[in-house]
C-alpha cells in the first residue's frame, strides 16, 4: 500500500476549513491528521468531527500548531494574514508542505515567507481553481494582443462577511492584465472609485468589489474598447472547489524541492 500523506488543516472551524476537512476525509490520497483553531477557540479540545455536527474522527481540534504539524507531511491553511505568516515558519520547521489560500496579504507579509521557503515547499495562491488560473492565463493572453484603447476593469463579488477587498483573485487577475500590457499593477492600479474622480487615466486597470449574499466568488475581467466589449468570467458555485485544488497543491508539493510556488505550478499551465 503507498503512503498517504498527512495533512493538518489549520481554521478548523472557518468556512474553508470545514470544507477542507470534508475534502481530505472524502479523498483517499491524503488522511486528516490533525485540525489547528485558534487559543481560545470553544472547539479547541474537541474531536473535529463532532464539532462538525458528524461522527468522532479521532482527531481533537489543537491550538498547538507546532505540535500538529510535526506529525504531518503538509498544511492546508485558509485562515488569516498575521496566523499565515505564523503557520508559515512552524510549517517549515516541521517540513511540512505550506498550502495557503488566505487572502488580503500585504506585499510586505508576502516578502516574510522567503524564510520559510528556504526549509519547505511553499504553495500560496489567491484562487486554487482550475477554471481561474486557467482566466489569468487568459488574461494575460487578452491584455497582450490588445492596446490601451481598451479600458481593463477587473470586477468581483463575494458574500457578506469576506473581510478583504480586491479579492485575491482580483488581483490575480490585475497582475495578470499589467504583465500582458507589460506594465507593473502597482503604476496603473485604480481602486475605490468615490465623488468627483476625473476622467478614467488611459492604461488603468480599474478594481470594483461587490459583498452581498451568500456569493462563493464571480469575477469578471471588462476589456472595454469604443463600439466592442470584452468579459472573461469566472462563477464559482461551490467551495469544494478551492480545497479540491487545495489538497492537489499538498499532494503536488511532497516531491518538490523547498520554494515558493504558485496553483500555475501546479496544474502546469
Ligand atoms: N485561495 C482560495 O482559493 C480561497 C478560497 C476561499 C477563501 N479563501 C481565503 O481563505 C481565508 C479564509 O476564508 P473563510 O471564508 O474560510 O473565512 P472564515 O472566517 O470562515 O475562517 C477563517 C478561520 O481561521 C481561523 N483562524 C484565524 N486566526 C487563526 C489562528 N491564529 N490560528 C488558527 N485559526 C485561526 C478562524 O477562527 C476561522 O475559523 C480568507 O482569507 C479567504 O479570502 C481563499
Ligand atoms: O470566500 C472568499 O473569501 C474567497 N476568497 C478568495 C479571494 O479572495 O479571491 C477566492 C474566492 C473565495
Amino acid at each position: 500500500m503507498t503512503h498517504k500523506p498527512g495533512i493538518v488543516i489549520t481554521g478548523a472551524s472557518g468556512r474553508m476549513g470545514q470544507m477542507l476537512i470534508k475534502t481530505v476525509l472524502d479523498s483517499d490520497k491524503a488522511t486528516l491528521v490533525g485540525a489547528v483553531e485558534r487559543g481560545g477557540h470553544d472547539w479547541v479540545g474537541r474531536d473535529v468531527g463532532e464539532a462538525m455536527g458528524g461522527v468522532p474522527l479521532g482527531v481533537t481540534v489543537t491550538d498547538d500548531a507546532l505540535e500538529a504539524f510535526s506529525k504531518a507531511q503538509a498544511v492546508i491553511d485558509f485562515t488569516a494574514p498575521e496566523a499565515t505568516l505564523e503557520f508559515a515558519a512552524l510549517a517549515a520547521q516541521a517540513r511540512a508542505v505550506h498550502v495557503i489560500g488566505t487572502t488580503g496579504m500585504t506585499d510586505e507579509q508576502i516578502a516574510q515567507l522567503a524564510p520559510a521557503a528556504r526549509h519547505a515547499v511553499i504553495v500560496r495562491a489567491g484562487n486554487m481553481s482550475l477554471g481561474v488560473n486557467l482566466l489569468v492565463q487568459l488574461t494575460k493572453k487578452v491584455a497582450a494582443a490588445l492596446d490601451e484603447d481598451f479600458d481593463i476593469e477587473v470586477i468581483e463579488a463575494h458574500h457578506h462577511h469576506k473581510v478583504d477587498a480586491p479579492s485575491g483573485t482580483a488581483l490575480m487577475l490585475g497582475e495578470a492584465a499589467a504583465e500582458g500590457r507589460g506594465v507593473k499593477l502597482a503604476d496603473v492600479s485604480d481602486r475605490g472609485r468615490d465623488g468627483i474622480t476625473g476622467a478614467r487615466k488611459r492604461g488603468d486597470i480599474g478594481f470594483t468589489a461587490i459583498r452581498g449574499g451568500d456569493i462563493v466568488g464571480e469575477h469578471d475581467v471588462l476589456f472595454a474598447g469604443a463600439g466592442e466589449r470584452i468579459v472573461l468570467r469566472h462563477m464559482a458555485t461551490d467551495r469544494a472547489l478551492f480545497a479540491r485544488g487545495a489538497l492537489k497543491a499538498a499532494l503536488w508539493g511532497q516531491d518538490k524541492s523547498p520554494g515558493e510556488y504558485d496553483m500555475i505550478d501546479v496544474l502546469g499551465l
